[in-house]
């Protein structure tokens, strides 16, 4: 798929949402919410939007928001019920071809992190490679919850970003 922004913005919210409802992982609220705003001048404004209705949600919010994420090689990889996107971005970084002694690593993290938070360990895979998102899972545990929780949502919105890249065609020109 790829939408013009004059396109995305003549959609119905039911196909709006639709299309658009996953660029925040099982979060489509997200996107109704922000079919409101239309018309959206280019991609970014439309980033803009759903940056600032995740921004303004209270704490227990954002939280949520990443407690929809589901957790890098886990249960969802192994059982194939990962979304599409996530199931393609965890495999672009290699979290579907570890060796066994990373995979029980990144398993024992994981729950440490969780276990810690209340919520899992995001980081956008498209990002990272295999190392790097080790090396981040080990670095970010002993953090203070407030400061995971922010470095979380930020990379809710890398993913976002990417997300929407893959969606709606990058300033294309708008008929505002
Ligand atoms: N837990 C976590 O980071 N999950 C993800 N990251 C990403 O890029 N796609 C995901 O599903």
């Amino acid at each position: 798929m790829n939408m013009d922004i004059a396109t995305v913005n003549a959609l119905p919210y039911e196909d709006f949402v639709n299309i658009l409802g996953n660029v925040v992982e099982k979060c489509p609220i997200i996107t109704a919410a922000v079919w409101s705003r239309r018309p959206f001048v280019n991609l970014t404004a439309l980033e803009t939007a759903i940056s600032e209705f995740i921004d303004a949600l209270p704490e227990s919010g954002k939280e949520g928001i990443l407690r929809c994420h589901p957790d890098l090689a886990g249960r969802d990889l192994q059982s194939g019920t990962l979304t599409r996107e996530s199931r393609e971005e965890q495999a672009g970084s290699g979290m579907d071809a570890l060796n066994s002694a990373e995979a029980s690593r990144m398993a024992r993290l994981n729950e440490e992190y969780k276990e810690r938070f209340g919520f899992p360990f995001v980081i956008c895979a498209r990002m990272n490679d295999k190392a790097n998102i080790l090396r981040q899972l080990s670095e970010r545990c002993p953090n203070e919850r407030a400061v995971e929780r922010a470095r979380g949502i930020e990379e809710v919105k890398k993913i976002c970003r990417l997300r929407l890249q893959d969606l709606v065609l990058i300033d294309a020109p708008n008929k505002l």
